[in-house]
């Protein structure tokens, strides 16, 4: 857990043009990784934010991967900050595989490919945890940049959850819902069975689904 609250020595911050708009990117040292929060329009001593705290998936941010839907979803909360005029991702590194990193994750991959395992189960099976991830990075950084409240985009109810408990008020969770597809609708299915996920019914996964936040 990373406590204390971020020391300038750990932050540098420059603008950041993207095709989407401006930002400023706030590189940041916190627990161990580097990170980013990419920050638009002026939400400093701002309510009601909205934030995405996004966990670095390489596979899918990067690749493009159909098997989750992370990329995706970045594009989609990339776009409503900008649609909004204000607003804050969180990139959090440190974050892959739900923590425990981008081997045992590809591992994980595997024993779903061969042996039909979920993406909870092929962690377990592995002997790894299911998610070890710490948010308490985002916490600090949403304080440094002088965000009071959040609207958290996101569909775990996890991280509202951490949030909280690092300090900041979320008072509103934005779905952040995208299309299904037949790669990703067993892994969308056990985030909602298994792990609490926010998501819809089998079936209504449109590609089923459906907005991105708005
Ligand atoms: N161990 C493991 N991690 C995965 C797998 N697929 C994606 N991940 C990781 O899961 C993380 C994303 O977590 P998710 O549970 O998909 O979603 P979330 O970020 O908790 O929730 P949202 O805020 O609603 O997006 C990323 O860091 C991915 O690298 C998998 O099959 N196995
Ligand atoms: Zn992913």
């Amino acid at each position: 857990m990373y406590e204390q609250a971020l020391s300038q020595d750990d932050v540098a911050e420059s603008e950041l043009v993207t095709r989407r708009g401006r930002f400023r990117a706030v590189a940041f040292r916190a627990g161990g990784y580097e990170h980013m929060a990419l920050v638009h329009g002026d939400p400093v001593g701002t309510d009601r934010v909205l934030v995405r705290i996004h966990s670095e998936c390489l596979t899918g941010d990067l690749f493009g991967a159909l098997r989750c839907e992370c990329g995706e979803q970045l594009s989609a909360a990339l776009d409503a900050i900008v649609r909004e005029g204000s607003g804050v991702l969180v990139y959090l590194r440190g974050h892959e595989g739900r923590g425990i990193g981008l081997v045992a994750k590809v591992r994980t991959h595997v024993l779903q490919d061969e042996e039909g395992l979920d993406t909870l189960d092929s962690a377990t099976t592995l002997g790894l945890p299911v998610d070890i991830r710490d948010y308490s990075p985002a916490a600090a950084v949403l304080r440094y940049l002088g965000v009071r409240s959040v609207r958290l985009m996101s569909n775990n109810p996890d991280k509202i959850a951490a949030l909280e408990s690092g300090g900041l008020p979320v008072v509103a969770r934005v779905p952040l819902l995208v299309p299904a597809n037949d790669h990703n609708i067993g892994y969308l299915t056990a985030k909602r069975d298994r792990l609490g996920h926010d998501l819809p019914q089998v079936g209504l996964f449109p590609q089923h689904c459906t907005r991105a936040a708005e």
